[in-house]
């Protein structure tokens, strides 16, 4: 498998087996690390880390994963790209000087617009309609804690079923041939674009695309619960308020684990998350009255909730497609 000098915009555009090399090669690369065994693989490589939006996991991922493989990154969160020059000309001058971009923020016409002019890979670490390398970390995950392939997984994502982390992670799950459930309510449309690839895809690959707003059925023999906040970053905070009112059935509680009937559904969520009133925008929305709790603490400090596992694989995903796409050797 060869995806060196790729760009890694989408899981729409890599096949099933090249995302099973991805996720090959993050488990060996994990495993790895914890072996203690140092990799060389982006030895004399620098890398630049373009960020519109706020991060933790994204940002620390791709800074430790580019370290560890003797790789260099730079932080940028204050460039003039789309204010004072073009994104265009941005891409061009930093392709002069790095290895491999990676972009986070509002458009995803950015990124692919760096992936046209910049001349060296580009890496989607999240835009307003996708989230890929979120999508690897998850199935990586999976893989650890079920004892079944991703073919055989029910898969259901509950709450804000048109955002970026759910179709990232529908665009993984069809090319994979999982059984991918949205749940969620009727006023909330998919874009019908994004559905219609998801169901050609399904076809080809065996799996399944259903939406609902029936959470019984939905639930029922799942083995994965996934849900993300309800409003997402850069949407308006206004809108809270109506989310929550339309949202609250969706939230994932004890009660909906216990619905699927089996004692091994994972809870899974890429965080952050509004789990208690432990954050000001948490505890600002309570104090006027909105709980915008996403899921029950319970459900999230359970042992069910493989949350934190997802969080460190995002480490070791992005680390795979770094080194797949710029590495040596791999
Ligand atoms: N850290 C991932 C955050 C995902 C969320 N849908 C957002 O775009 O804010
Ligand atoms: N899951 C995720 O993308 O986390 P960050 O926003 O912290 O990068």
């Amino acid at each position: 498998m060869n995806l060196k000098n790729r760009h890694f915009l989408t899981l729409k555009d890599y096949s099933k087996e090249e995302i099973r090399y991805l996720l090959d090669l993050a488990h060996q690369l994990k495993a790895d690390k914890k072996a203690g065994k140092i990799g060389q693989h982006l030895l004399g490589k620098n890398v630049c880390l373009i960020f519109e939006k706020t991060s933790t996991r994204t940002r620390c991922s791709f800074e430790v994963a580019a370290l560890d493989e003797g790789g260099h990154a730079t932080f940028l969160s204050n460039s003039q790209m789309g204010k004072k020059e073009s994104i265009e000309d941005t891409a061009k001058v930093l392709g002069r000087m790095y290895d491999g971009i990676e972009f986070r923020g509002f458009k995803q016409e950015t990124v692919e617009a760096l992936a046209k002019y910049s001349g060296v890979p580009v890496w989607n670490g999240l835009t307003d309609v996708d989230h890929p390398t979120q999508t690897l970390a998850d199935f990586l995950t999976i893989e650890e804690h079920l004892d079944k392939p991703l073919e055989d997984i029910k898969f259901v994502f509950t709450g804000d079923i048109r955002n970026n982390v759910c179709y990232g992670l529908m665009y993984g799950a069809v090319k994979m041939g999982m059984h991918f459930v949205c749940l969620g309510p009727k006023s909330l449309h998919i874009d019908p674009e994004v559905l219609a690839y998801c169901k050609e895809e399904a076809k080809k690959s065996g799996g399944t695309i259903e939406v609902t707003d029936n959470v019984d059925e939905a639930v029922k023999d799942a083995d994965v619960i996934y849900t993300d906040i309800w409003v997402s970053m850069g949407e308006d905070e206004s809108l809270y308020k109506p989310r929550v009112e339309m949202l609250s059935p969706y939230k994932v509680t004890q009660e909906m684990m216990n619905k699927t009937g089996k004692d091994s559904t994972l809870f899974m969520h890429c965080l952050p998350s509004f789990h208690d009133f432990e954050t000001t925008v948490a505890k600002t929305k309570h104090d006027e009255g909105i709980d915008i709790r996403e899921v029950e603490d319970e459900v999230f400090r359970s042992k069910n909730s493989v949350v934190f596992d997802e969080a460190e694989n995002r480490m070791h995903t992005i680390k795979a497609v770094m080194v797949a796409t710029l590495g040596k050797d791999a």
